[in-house]
């Protein structure tokens, strides 16, 4: 039965720095977590609805609220079969539409508001088939996924054909890696004891507590100052010992040269990867940065705008680490293209999930990845924050260290209706006695 999308309801969602704890980064000192929301209502006879978020900061939220209304005429009123029949031809049409591609374009808030939409249509797909989004893009084949991908500008590294051949390689053995993945879990680090602006006995406690939980890899923050980095790194190797990987995450702080110099220092703490170096458009920053750095690696992509960029990171050897972000790109279609290449230059994909909803929509990435595309969990992991999950009807669930396969239809992106009413902007009741 033809499902057909009849309305589209847009929410700006904030979440107050206070209502969550955890200090800040060396760019986003107040961070106020928002969510450029957006309902898919549908005449489905179960009332099924498709929703979807992108991670924004404070103000900018409204930007991206608007930038969802403005593309949300290309999907009002269609059936998601029309979508569904031709995946890459839906996501081309939201992308290449004349009246709005000249404000991107694939780039900055029109890229980050397809994104809500796009994933939105896939929780929505993925709740009409009554299958988590990961097991839905598991039960595809090589063909169905390709014919998701829109590859334009990246045949030079990567054709359909080759695509489908990568894809092949790994159908006999995906159920074994589905098994695995529902009995042990996927590999991830935490990056809660590491913010900037915790005192010296707080990053302890949050060391040992991380520790004790069964942690084995933790990022801390730097960039604001590099004595502070020492100190702080210094204080943390005392807690963690030697044998826990501990990463970095400078926030695009430093120039080149910045973040050679003080890497160099830093490198004293064994640091496995420095992430965000310098500006996220500085390729070939990134690549002086990596051979000068080498064996600390590099990581970047929460702020890289698309699969065109991530092609030319790969190719000029400037990212060690791609971290995938499941709203800043277009949403699922183009992260299966970005998954491709990585697994073709045989780049591990860590994805970033600092924010909210991230760590609920990157799990269903990486699993996906793990069971058809890189087969491989070594090196590899999803980055989990303690906060803001609750207000999500799915959250993600962590054992020993692991996110565990999400069972629930859908894209796990669902928040409840409470937290969407308390926290919407600037009515909701958090925010509805605050002068602006
Ligand atoms: C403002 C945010 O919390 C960022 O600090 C966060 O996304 C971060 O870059 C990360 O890697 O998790």
């Amino acid at each position: 039965m033809p499902v057909t999308i009849t309305e589209i309801e847009v929410k700006d969602i904030r979440f107050p720095t206070s209502n969550y704890l955890h200090g800040s980064d060396s760019m986003n000192p107040d961070p106020d977590y928002s969510a450029a929301y957006v309902i898919l209502k549908t005449d489905h006879p179960d009332g099924l609805e498709g929703h979807g978020l992108t991670f924004t900061i404070g103000r900018g939220n409204q930007l991206c609220v608007e930038a969802i209304h403005a593309l949300s005429y290309l999907v009002k009123g269609k059936s998601l079969e029309s979508f569904t029949a031709d995946m890459a031809g839906f996501w081309r049409m939201i992308t290449g539409d004349s009246q709005l591609r000249w404000l991107g374009p694939e780039k900055g808030v029109i890229h980050l508001a397809t994104g809500a939409l796009v994933n939105a249509v896939w929780d929505l797909y993925a709740k009409v088939e009554d299958k988590p989004l990961w097991k839905l893009l598991t039960d595809m084949s090589p063909e169905e996924l390709v014919s998701c991908i829109d590859f334009t500008y990246i045949t030079d590294v990567l054709t359909p054909r080759e695509a489908i051949e990568m894809l092949e390689k790994r159908e006999a053995t995906k159920a074994d890696r589905v098994e695995q993945l529902l009995q042990h879990g996927y590999p991830a680090y935490t990056t809660s004891a590491g913010w900037l602006g915790y005192s010296d006995d707080e990053i302890r406690r949050l060391c040992r507590e991380a520790v004790d939980a069964g942690w084995q890899h933790l990022k801390m923050k730097v960039g604001a100052d590099i004595e502070d980095d020492m100190k702080r790194a210094q204080i943390i190797r005392q807690e963690i010992g030697d044998d826990l990987k501990l990463m970095m995450d400078a926030n695009q702080k430093w120039e080149v040269h910045e973040a050679i110099e003080n890497m160099k220092r830093l490198a004293t703490f064994n640091p496995w990867w420095i992430e965000e170096p310098t500006s996220p458009d500085d390729i070939l920053g990134h690549a002086a940065v990596a051979k000068a750095i080498a064996p600390i690696k590099v990581a970047t992509g929460e702020h890289c705008q698309n699969r065109v960029v991530f092609k030319q990171l790969l190719q000029a050897g400037a990212v060690d680490v791609c971290q995938i972000d499941s709203c800043r790109v277009g949403g699922v279609n183009e992260i299966l293209a970005i998954l491709l290449m990585a697994a073709k230059f045989d780049i591990p994909v860590c994805p970033h999930a600092g924010g909210v909803g991230l760590c609920e929509y990157v799990q269903h990435l990486s699993m996906f990845d793990y069971i058809a595309i890189s087969a491989d969990m070594n090196g590899r992991l999803i980055e989990y924050v303690d906060h803001l999950h609750e207000h999500f009807t799915d959250p993600v669930r962590i054992k020993n260290g692991k996110y565990m396969p999400p069972q629930q239809p859908g894209y796990s992106i669902t928040m409840k209706t409470d937290s969407l009413n308390d926290y919407s902007f600037p009515l909701g009741k958090v925010w509805k006695n605050d002068n602006f």
